[in-house]
């Protein structure tokens, strides 16, 4: 079989359940398009085919996205928003008629908030590689079926490419800024290195400048514990008799995650060594309430998530080195020439201070000069996804320069 078969033989915008099971006789994947999606303002962008940074070729790659606020007759005025490892495009929740998905910063998009629409065109794209409207592992591959484990390798330069073409799509040479956080802070600092010539403004949050091999390992036990699962079928379980996927390994995932996502501090302060019998009388008692915190979080991650997608992603996180083939860290830093802001989290444990100083002291335009903002807080890696005033108090700060 072909893989890189130049034509679609199946449209790639196929995305109604209704489609999807005339032409495979079952459901889609976990998290792939599904009818009665409450998001009204998803968008889609059809950009064609994609040669990879690591030798891949997709014949047809298509962005989903949500967009507030109007584009400037001058189109001067657009705001890129990256998302997180497992986030999406829904970063605000009153979209439409019929909402009831709240957004993922919700406190921090929308009118009068830092990131203004009133203001502001706002652009939140799904990453290439997602599984949420995204194409990714559960999308078609020429053959007709999901590309599963067959999806090509995809790093943050070829997300940001995808980006790229979908600012084309839209007329917009330049970003007034782009935003992001965690994962999606590597694709804004890819931007701010790659294509200086794009943006005007890049804050960066709680991201570092390469993957370290610290992380890598992190990611690598993850990643074992999906494909070590029965159901995993190396990746080929869409249509696997036992249950469609290996949804104990990725919830063991998640919960490896979740460790890194917040702090033992806050861990420590919340949970203590309760029961969770003693939080919820019906609960069965012998159980920590911290297990049943994990244990929820990663039973609830399997139901919105396929397991394909996130190896493509966490993956794609690994690649990302931003001075790969630009002779050191702090010559592709020194290539930035938009007004910077880097944040970090004092108590962040999956991507440490260390990282943030690295780049903000890399970057002559950064607003800090030589160092980073930094937010104290007890919630760890995920404090940009909680601490919203803080948050928005440094995103002002960069609209303001
Ligand atoms: C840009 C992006 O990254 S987008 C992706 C963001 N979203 C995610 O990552 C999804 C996973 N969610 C999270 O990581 C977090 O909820 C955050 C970061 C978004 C918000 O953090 P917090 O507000 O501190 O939420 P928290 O981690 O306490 O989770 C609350 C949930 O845990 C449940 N919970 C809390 N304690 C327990 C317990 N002992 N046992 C079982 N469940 C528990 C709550 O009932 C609540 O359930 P709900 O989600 O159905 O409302
Ligand atoms: N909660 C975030 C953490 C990673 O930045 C996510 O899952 O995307």
């Amino acid at each position: 079989m072909d893989w890189q078969t130049p034509e679609d033989t199946v449209p790639s915008r196929i995305v109604t359940d209704a489609e999807v099971r005339s032409l495979l006789g079952r459901p889609p994947a976990t998290g792939a398009w599904r009818d009665g999606d409450p998001v009204a303002n998803r968008r889609f962008a059809d950009l064609g085919p994609l040669d990879l940074e690591f030798g891949g070729h997709l014949p047809h790659v298509r962005l989903a996205y949500e967009t507030w606020g109007e584009l400037s007759p001058s189109r001067d005025n657009a705001v890129l928003i990256t998302h997180a490892l497992t986030g999406d495009s829904h970063a605000r929740g009153d979209a439409g008629p019929g909402q009831p998905t709240a957004g993922w910063w919700d406190q921090i998009v929308g009118p009068g908030l830092a990131v203004d629409t009133d203001r502001w065109f706002v652009v939140v794209p799904n990453m290439l590689g997602g599984c949420q409207g995204s194409t990714g592992p559960a999308s078609f591959a020429p053959d007709g079926r999901e590309w599963g484990a067959r999806f090509p390798s995809v790093s943050v330069r070829d997300q940001v490419t995808a980006q790229a073409l979908l600012a084309d799509s839209f007329g917009v040479d330049r970003w007034a800024a782009v935003i992001g956080g965690s994962m999606g802070g590597m694709h804004a600092l890819e931007w701010a290195v790659g294509l200086p010539e794009r943006l005007d403004r890049v804050a960066i949050l709680a991201s570092p400048p390469v993957t370290t091999a610290d992380q890598i390992a992190l990611n690598s036990v993850q990643l074992e514990a999906i494909r070590m699962d029965p159901a995993w079928h190396g990746g080929s379980y869409y249509d696997a008799a036992d249950g469609g996927g290996p949804h104990r390994g990725l919830a063991l995932a998640r919960r490896m995650a979740l460790l890194q996502y917040r702090s033992s501090t806050e861990l420590n302060d919340r949970f203590g060594r309760r029961w969770q019998s003693d939080i919820d009388p019906l609960a069965d008692s012998g159980r920590f309430a911290i297990s049943s915190y994990l244990d929820f979080h990663g039973n609830k991650f399997t139901r919105r998530f396929d397991a394909n997608s996130y190896i493509t992603l966490v993956d794609a996180m690994n690649s990302h080195d931003i001075g790969r083939g630009r002779g050191s860290v702090e010559e592709a830093l020194s290539r930035v020439t938009a007004r910077t802001l880097v944040v970090g989290i004092d108590s962040d444990r999956l991507f440490p201070l260390d990282g943030q100083r690295r780049i903000a002291a890399g970057i002559t335009t950064n607003i800090d000069g030589d160092d980073a903002a930094v937010i104290v807080s007890d919630f760890g890696h995920d404090g940009f996804l909680i601490e919203f005033d803080a948050v928005s108090d440094h995103l002002a700060r960069i609209f303001a320069s």
